[in-house]
């Protein structure tokens, strides 16, 4: 019997049980359970949006994620998406993180991702010219049952901060301010990682824009010159992961 035949084992459940409306496609009648969803699958990665979207809805969020993420909308501010939070909770936490440095605090959805994947007594720190919204990424870090003291928020703007932050003294570097910063984000965090840390920066596909051959404005010019000097760096070992609106990773070599 090959792989693709047969009914499910008893007592399996498959990984996604719900495919959901994202990728909510009938079911053909006649098909195993499993067939269906290797049908599902197929149409799936022939259709990148849709599996993009997807992997957005494959994370969970809980109630102060949801609170974090309704305020950043009341306030017309972008967050890191669902999908891009659980990769950055990932790389924390592969990275053992003790020391986050993190430009952009928002309203605290990438905060409470990153806070959850390092170490039970890691510290956040987190920078932001706009004390209002840390002060709501400061009520979603409680409500998400972190202590006081596992985030430290400096209002300021990044390049006036980074340089009072101690070299080699970051896991991790996670930039989603002002994207004409980045190559300069990219200086400083490469300054502020330990040997083997890692730097991520948010949105580097600006919707489309990166990859669009008409006219572009500074911040797109200036996305496109980050990922070639984050791919042609000697210092750098790059992936450019397809979540949300581009999550570019980067670890310092050792
Ligand atoms: C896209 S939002 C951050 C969202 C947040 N990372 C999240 O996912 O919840 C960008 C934030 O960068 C802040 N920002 C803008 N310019 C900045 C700068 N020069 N330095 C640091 N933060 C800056 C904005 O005030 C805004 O809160």
């Amino acid at each position: 019997m090959g792989p693709t035949s047969g009914p499910d084992p008893p007592g399996r459940p498959h990984p996604f049980p719900t495919p959901g409306p994202i990728c909510g496609f009938p079911r053909a009648s006649g098909y195993s359970h499993r067939c269906q969803l290797r049908e599902q699958e197929r149409v799936i990665t022939a259709n990148r949006q849709t599996s993009w979207a997807f992997a957005d809805a494959f994370a969970v969020e809980d109630e102060a994620l949801r609170w974090a993420r309704d305020r950043a909308r009341e306030a017309g501010l972008p967050s890191v998406s669902p999908g891009t939070g659980a990769a950055l909770r990932m790389l924390a936490a592969t990275a053992d993180a003790k020391a986050v440095a993190e430009i952009g605090t928002g309203t605290g959805v990438s905060g409470i991702y990153l806070l959850l994947g390092m170490r039970p007594d890691g510290v956040l720190t987190t920078v932001d010219p706009e004390p209002d919204r840390q002060q709501f990424a400061r009520q979603a870090f409680r409500a998400a049952g972190f202590a006081g003291n596992r985030a430290r928020f400096i209002p300021g703007r990044a390049l006036d901060v980074l340089p009072r932050l101690a070299d080699g003294g970051y896991d991790v570097v996670f930039c989603d301010g002002d994207r004409t910063e980045y190559l300069a984000y990219l200086d400083e965090s490469l300054r502020l990682l330990r040997p083997g840390g890692l730097v991520c920066f948010e949105g580097v596909f600006a919707d489309g824009r990166t990859v669009d051959s008409g006219a572009q404005p500074v911040e797109v010019l200036t996305l496109r010159e980050l990922l070639r000097a984050v791919r042609e760096s000697g210092e750098l070992v790059p992936s450019l992961l397809p979540v949300g609106d581009g999550l570019l990773c980067a670890v310092r070599r050792g």
